[in-house]
């Protein structure tokens, strides 16, 4: 691949009357009535190349113009056709890895281009798949069958015989999110005599493959920004891969600090002087979380925060779980805002790429990106088109200040690891940074703040308990995506201060996850859980509030229930302990039914093989007892020994189960016709019962 040209961005590259070829009129008035005079590098280096059947990679900076380098390209192939495209052919097709890029691509200054027909379609890959082949993996994933190899039918409802030019915008990010599959069967569907281009601030190496399959013979154009010093230095040496006009740079903090931090920069930012109608300071910020969760948890907990609305914020918020409606409306609000109020958009990724919010001052990451490609797209979110601007990242104390070079931090490096990829991390990506200050406008230092935040914060989070559900998710969600660092070395999630970060998130309580396990030491002498009545702590959303108290009091009354089923269970074991029915062989009293409550506590399993054993012991020991009893009481009968005692009345019970014998064998004898008490005495069990039976007859 040829590299065409490095060019310095954006400083005017020259008029558009200098375009060769020259722009058909019509597209030159056009770019004129949208104010803009001068060419921009990236366009004046990539239009002429695309308009004259190249194939182009386009590397330029952010906020550096490449929608217009493409978008002027496409009309032009479209506007140059001799034969007008059928009813339901597409001429040019531009593919962007969110549905928030496509639909500004389609919008605002380049609405006027596009409206010249629906001969350029514009579009996610899902989308684009969907209609062109009538099928989506997306839709084949949901109903479960696999999307890779699958082809769509054909189906769809564009037809891209006509296909002039295609374009890929961020290509790298759409490698990224996965749409390698879909992005094949699309480039295997479109006809190969076509144009085709990639566009992006950064470049992958996955994107070879690609490159590979999707283009022919492309030319390479990369613009970069020339730093002073890097004057006169050829690609590679020097340059930065952020806008001129952006103030790059950290602060450094412990995690618990991380939201008074966030405070003092916006504060600091909006109100530069100490008078608070100041309006002089920045006006749009954007706010980067790792994850939708915690986006979604600060912007609803901080939104009710007293400090901060009172002061004017305006909190808005973007992530990919949000409905596209909801996306939709948070884009238009943020950047419909009166100038005189700040505007601070918390988001994640969603927001890192392509985006042209205008007017953006200030960048905060309050979570660097886990994918170190992302910090030049978030940074560069301000800066644009020659505006100045500023981002701010925040570390953490210690490691992560390796991150921007501060490698005193590190003790010890990877022996596999060349010192400045771990040192220079960002430097080597040519994105320098400088160490910010934020002090206090007061006197508080950042330790009482933050614990003055948390407080605020909990107060919130008390009245509704769907914060505290939300702030446990964030927390985790957090932690997870901290894991998945891609710079692993700096982020490590075992000299991450998890109980600092808790209390970033002000929760009431430690949850119990397996990050967690083994800190429990720390956790019992850094924090403390907040009291809260957990029975009456309420959600403010009422229907949800009666769903959580129905549940609540069908598991009192299990837990009643179970309390009452053992109680039952340890009195019914103490009377059968009582009463001797221990006796009786468990299976037996099982096989009655006697003891069901019991034998339901036995598949508990609780205390079963002791209280067997015991019984089982105790009930030997009672036999053993009742049988030497048994024979002292008939030896004393024998002997005329009338102590008989207690026991007499079964020993009565004997004598008439002897005496009913008896009978019965002198009854049988009488039958017999022999009548002799000899005899019967004789039959009988010797002398001694003889003389007992004569009497009683
Ligand atoms: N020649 C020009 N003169 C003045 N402004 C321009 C010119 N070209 C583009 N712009 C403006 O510059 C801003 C940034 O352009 P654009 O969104 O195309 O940048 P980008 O390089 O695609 O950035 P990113 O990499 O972040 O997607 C837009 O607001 C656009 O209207």
């Amino acid at each position: 691949m040829a590299v065409d040209r490095l060019a310095a961005a954006p400083p005017s590259a020259g008029p558009w009357s200098k375009i060769n070829p020259p722009l058909t009129p019509w597209v030159a008035d056009v770019v004129r009535d949208m104010g803009f005079e001068q060419m921009y590098p990236v366009q004046a280096s990539t239009i002429p190349l695309f308009m004259q059947h190249k194939d182009v990679v386009v590397e330029a900076v952010t906020g550096s113009g490449k929608t217009l380098a493409f978008v002027i390209p496409v009309l032009e192939k479209l506007l140059r056709r001799g034969k007008s495209l059928g009813k339901r052919e597409i001429g040019a097709i531009v593919i962007a890895p969110t549905r928030e890029l496509a639909i500004q691509i389609h919008s605002d200054d380049k609405k006027q281009f596009f409206e010249t027909g629906a001969d350029i379609l514009v579009g996610t890959p899902g989308r684009l798949e969907e209609f062109l082949l009538g099928s989506s993996s997306v839709a084949m994933s949901k109903k479960g069958n696999s999307a890779s190899g699958r082809r769509g039918s054909g189906n769809g409802v564009g037809d891209t015989k006509s296909l002039e030019v295609l374009v890929m915008d961020e290509a790298d990010r759409l490698l990224d999110l996965g749409f390698t599959p879909t992005l094949t069967r699309l480039l295997d569907h479109f006809p190969k005599q076509r144009r085709t281009g990639l566009f992006s601030a950064t470049m992958s190496d996955a994107l070879g493959q690609l490159v590979r399959v999707g283009l022919r013979n492309p030319v390479r154009v990369v613009v970069k920004v020339e730093s002073k010093a890097g004057k006169g230095k050829a690609e590679g040496q020097d340059g930065r891969n952020i806008p001129t006009l952006l103030q790059n740079g950290f602060v450094v903090c412990s995690p618990s600090e991380r939201i008074a931090m966030l405070f003092r920069i916006l504060r600091r930012e909006a109100f530069p002087s100490s008078d608070s109608d100041d309006s002089s300071g920045a006006r749009k910020f954007i706010v980067y979380f790792s994850t939708c969760a915690a986006v979604d948890y600060f912007f609803k907990a901080l939104s009710a925060l007293p400090s901060l609305t009172e002061s004017g914020f305006s909190l808005h918020s973007l992530h990919g779980q949000q409905s596209p409606t909801r996306r939709s409306s948070t884009y238009t609000a943020f950047t419909a805002l009166p100038p005189t109020t700040p505007g601070v958009l918390l988001c994640t990724d969603v927001a890192a790429r392509g985006l042209d919010l205008p007017d953006v001052d200030v960048v905060v990451q309050v979570d660097p990106p886990v994918d170190p490609r992302a910090f030049g797209h978030r940074v560069g979110r301000t800066a644009r088109a020659g505006r100045s601007g500023k981002a701010v990242v925040l570390l953490n104390k210690g490691r992560e200040e390796g991150y921007v070079g501060e490698s005193r931090f590190l003790p010890s490096l990877p022996r596999n690891c060349a010192d400045e990829t771990v040192a220079d991390f960002l430097n080597i990506r040519k994105i320098p940074l400088q160490r910010f200050e934020y002090p206090s406008q007061g006197e508080s230092t950042l330790e009482q703040e933050s614990q003055a935040v948390r407080d605020e914060m909990r107060k919130v989070i008390l009245k509704d308990r769907d914060l505290h559900d939300r702030g446990i998710k964030a927390f985790v969600s957090s932690i997870r995506s901290y894991s998945k660092h891609e710079a692993s070395y700096l982020f490590r999630l075992q000299d991450l201060d998890l109980v600092g970060l808790a209390q970033s998130f002000a929760l009431l309580r430690m949850p119990k996850v397996a990050e967690l396990k083994g800190k429990e030491k720390e956790i019992r002498e850094r924090w403390e859980d907040v009291e809260v009545d957990w029975d009456t702590y309420a959600y403010a959303d009422k229907v949800r509030e009666k769903q959580r108290k129905a549940e609540l009091k069908a598991q009192q009354e299990k837990r009643l229930e179970q309390e009452s089923r053992k109680r039952a269970l340890a009195e019914s074991s103490a009377a059968i302990d009582a009463d001797g029915a221990g006796d009786e062989p468990e299976a037996k009293r099982h096989k009655k039914g006697e003891n069901k409550d019991k034998n339901r506590a036995w598949s508990a399993k609780e205390d079963a093989e002791a209280k067997k054993a015991a019984r089982r012991a105790k009930r030997v020991a009672k036999a053993k007892a009742k049988h030497a009893a048994q024979a002292a009481q008939r030896h004393a009968a024998v002997e005329g020994d009338g102590a008989a005692g207690d026991e007499g009345e079964s020993e009565a019970e004997d004598w008439k189960e002897e005496l009913a014998r008896v009978k019965r064998e002198k009854k049988m004898a009488a039958a017999r016709g022999g009548k002799s008490e000899k005899g019967v005495a004789q039959a009988g069990s010797g002398g001694l019962a003889g003389v007992a039976f004569e009497g009683l007859d």
